[in-house]
């Protein structure tokens, strides 16, 4: 729990909200978090009963279901919960997702907990959220979030499913599940593989990144850190390492950081931590327990990966980083990003730059409701296309290119090509759509995040009015 994480978060949105034109009220009802659900059940677990606390927020139901993960954490509250499902409601909008946002947590240390004990406390939280309304395909769908994984989401579909046998999309009220359990391949990575098109995207985009300082689009020699080596963040170094040729220099966990100004393998260093519980003690760089200090290391990206104000009134002042690619929801407090705004670095914020996961579990869910396979399409050129193709085969080739060759022109995709492509697509857009509204705006008074927020806003205001509120 983060005080103040929802008063930045509704601070954020008053900020850009005085620029979208809505009839009076309006704003407020879209900024209020329409319910949230709080349970506490009990569990016989170890010869005695365990009380667990929970939470499910809907946010917003403007367009449905409500989406968004659970997140198992020691220190969780209803202030969090409902922050984070605020965040998901404009991130859905920002996306053009047909969603409303929610988000859930439990009160619980995972690591203190074995499997099976954690499949019994899974399924029981499941119950008491599909009694009350709050899981569902066509109501309400989680998805994994900090300490919650696919193995979780398939517990809490299973459950549902024996809930409600007659429900023949029962698998579509969780995504995020194993592919061989009704997942979608490619959605584990999902929102790392999105941190790195953001960044795509921005490096593409030769005002913004001049605006930033950065002369070159080349990612390749680029010094990053990244705080949190967990789903998101280990995903985002590896493929900004590996793909992009950045140099990952520093990694900041719960308990320290590792530095590498060469740049750190970061597979190598996810095999330590998963081997050893940290990354602490890793030979292929400098370990140090004082970790949160790193995040003002000089570097040109810097990623906060973890958890939600660890950029605050009290270190913004001094980060070094160009740009600052919130891949966690809500790591940048509404004090530090005012800071780094007077200072000139720039924000890609989290409902934009972590939009990448549920993005793929839309995909998920689709695939789910629709019974369809996703992917494994085979696509016949048609005459025009295969003739629009023949004649530029035949200009570059100077061969003649005969109608026979049609049948060589079968386009087969998977599904994990389908869903790569589909993300990049739809990251690349969302960043085009922020980009151009900040330079419609006035010039330097509009950040990446209060655009991202007025095109959310907007879309959700225009869902209200649309059905006369
Ligand atoms: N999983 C998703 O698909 C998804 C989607 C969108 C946004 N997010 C956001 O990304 C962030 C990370 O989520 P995740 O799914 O990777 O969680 P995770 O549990 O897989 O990983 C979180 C990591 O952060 C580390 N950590 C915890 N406290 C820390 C601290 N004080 N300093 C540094 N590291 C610390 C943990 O040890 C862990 O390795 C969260 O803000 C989450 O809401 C996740």
């Amino acid at each position: 729990m983060s005080a103040g994480f929802l008063s930045d978060v509704e601070a954020m949105y008053d900020r850009a909200a005085v620029n979208v034109d809505m009839p009076d009220g309006l704003s407020d009802k879209i900024k209020a978090c329409n319910a949230t659900y709080v349970t506490r059940f009990g569990v016989r677990l170890r010869g005695r009963m365990f009380t667990f606390r929970g939470w499910r927020a809907t946010h917003s139901t403007h367009s449905g279901p409500a989406k968004g993960g659970i997140r198992y954490a020691p220190n969780v509250d209803q202030d969090e919960v409902e922050a984070l499902a605020a965040l998901m409601s404009y991130k859905c909008a920002l996306l053009n997702l047909p969603f409303g946002g929610s988000k859930g947590a439990l009160e619980i240390t995972p690591s203190d907990w074995e499997p099976f004990e954690l499949e019994k406390i899974t399924r029981r939280f499941a119950q008491e959220l599909m009694r009350h309304g709050f899981l569902a395909s066509a109501t309400n769908v989680p998805a994994p979030d900090v300490g919650t994984n696919q193995q979780m989401m398939m517990w809490i579909a299973d459950e549902y499913r024996r809930y409600k046998p007659d429900d023949i999309n029962a698998v579509g009220c969780v995504t995020g599940k194993p592919v061989t359990g009704g997942g979608i391949a490619g959605r584990t990575e999902a929102t790392g593989r999105g941190v790195q098109y953001a960044i795509h995207a921005f490096f593409k985009s030769e005002r913004d990144r001049h605006a930033a300082g950065f002369e070159s689009d080349k990612l390749e020699g680029q010094r990053v850190i990244i705080q949190g080596l967990g789903n998101v963040g280990s995903h985002a170094a590896q493929f900004l390492s590996n793909d992009d040729g950045c140099k990952v220099i520093a990694v900041i966990e719960h308990d320290g950081v590792v530095r590498n100004v060469d740049g750190l393998d970061i597979a190598a260093l996810k095999a330590h931590q998963i081997e050893t519980g940290s990354i602490m003690g890793f030979d292929g760089g400098a370990s140090d327990s004082n970790g949160a200090v790193a995040l003002e290391d000089a570097c040109d990206i810097l990623i906060p990966a973890a958890l939600e104000s660890v950029i605050h009134a009290d270190n913004a002042a001094r980060i070094q980083a160009r740009l600052v690619v919130e891949a966690a929801n809500g790591p940048v407090t509404y004090a530090a990003d005012e800071i780094l705004r007077q200072r000139g670095i720039t924000i890609i914020p989290d409902m934009l730059a972590n939009a990448g996961g549920v993005v793929v579990s839309y995909f998920e869910w689709v695939k789910n409701i629709t019974h369809m396979p996703f992917g494994l399409m085979e696509r016949r050129q048609t005459d025009r296309e295969h003739r629009i193709l023949a004649h530029s085969m035949e200009k570059m080739t100077g061969q003649s290119f005969p109608s026979e060759h049609k049948g060589e022109f079968l386009a087969e995709r998977g599904e994990i090509d389908l869903v790569r492509s589909g993300l990049a697509e739809m990251m690349h857009r969302a960043f085009g759509e922020v980009s151009e509204h900040v330079h419609q705006s006035q010039e330097g008074s509009v950040t990446l995040r209060d655009a991202a927020y007025e095109i959310a806003i907007k879309r959700i205001s225009g869902a209200y009015q649309a059905i006369g509120l």
